[in-house]
């Protein structure tokens, strides 16, 4: 229960904490004060749902500035493969990726900082993905990481012959293509 390092800084997991009786359960699925005692201040300004079916992969995605975003990724229904890259020029763990499975049964959160690319694949049937952002989506500041990058060799916990991708995503590029600085 509560927040859990990760390995990379600022990337964290967050587990609430379950109240469970007689008719079900009931938890806080966010409480800016419980953030806020763990030294972790964003101001969130845009919440965003969507579902997609077994084998959807989406990503990898990030914002520029000035309109980065820092999300907190959640599942309300099924399972999926959440996956990010440090993209952080002056981390110690740039080019790193780190997945974590996150479903409604586990109920765990990612807070994914600014400076990261984000994804996920669908393991169950359908899932239903939601996440807060703390700015809004602004079309020109896109951009992506092709989800195949050898360099990152991420295992996204499908068979990828049956991915199911945009084709926008398709066409993004690898990370070493990268050019813009991402310094925070
Ligand atoms: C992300 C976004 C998309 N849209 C529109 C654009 C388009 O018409 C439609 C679908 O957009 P996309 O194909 O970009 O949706 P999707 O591939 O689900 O994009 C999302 O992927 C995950 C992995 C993230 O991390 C998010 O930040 C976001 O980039 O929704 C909005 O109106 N607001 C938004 O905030």
């Amino acid at each position: 229960m509560g927040f859990q390092q990760t390995g990379i800084p600022g990337l964290l997991i967050y587990e609430p904490k379950v109240l469970g009786d007689h008719r079900g359960y009931f938890f806080e699925s966010y409480n800016a004060n419980t953030f806020l005692e763990a030294g972790i201040d964003y101001k969130f300004v845009q919440d965003n749902q969507a579902r997609s079916s077994y084998g959807v992969l989406r990503g990898l995605h990030y914002q520029l500035e000035p309109h980065a975003q820092t999300k907190l990724i959640r599942v309300l229904e099924g399972r999926i493969l959440d996956a990010v890259v440090d993209m952080r020029k002056d981390s110690p763990t740039y080019g790193q990726s780190y997945t974590i499975e996150l479903s409604a049964d586990n109920k765990l959160q990612l807070l994914v900082p600014k400076g990261f690319a984000h994804g996920y694949a669908v393991l169950s049937e359908t899932a239903e993905v939601m996440y807060k952002c703390d700015d809004f989506y602004n079309k020109s500041c896109e951009g992506g990481i092709i989800y195949n990058d050898p360099a990152l060799g991420i295992d996204w916990g499908i068979d990828l012959k049956d991915a199911i991708i945009s084709e926008k995503d398709l066409q993004l590029p690898k990370l070493a293509d990268i050019t813009h600085n991402f310094v925070f």
